[in-house]
């Protein structure tokens, strides 16, 4: 397990600072396979998942959706065939705070 993935996401309000591009920077190296992308000037932390068919793309889904209720953060999910994509942000804050990392390197964590 990733150092990521063991710590645990902290309550994030609307005064906590965005990460730094180079935060960035660093905690990518951290989650191989995701990437970061602009929507409307909001920086996302997005992954898509390969499977066989739509029911595993499905049952993936629904365990990222039971991660984010746990930790109350919750990302974007797109389910298709044999593929999911996953987004992480901050609404609160409009962009990356580590939590983001933390739920990026959780998902992973569940075998997608
Ligand atoms: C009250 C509740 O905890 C907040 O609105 C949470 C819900 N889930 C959330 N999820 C994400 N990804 N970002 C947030 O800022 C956020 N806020």
């Amino acid at each position: 397990m990733s150092e990521l993935q063991k710590q645990q996401c902290e309550a994030c309000n609307a005064d906590a600072p965005r990460l730094s591009e180079q935060e960035i920077q660093t905690y990518l190296q951290q989650v191989p396979g995701w990437q970061v992308k602009d929507h409307d000037g909001v920086a996302i932390l997005t992954r898509q998942y390969t499977f066989k068919n739509f029911a595993e793309a499905l049952s993936f889904t629904q365990k990222v959706g039971e991660l984010a209720e746990s930790y109350q953060h919750h990302p974007a999910l797109v389910t298709e065939w044999g593929k999911v994509t996953v987004d992480w942000w901050t609404h609160k804050i409009k962009g990356l705070h580590r939590n983001d990392f933390i739920m990026a390197a959780k998902t992973d964590g569940l075998g997608g």
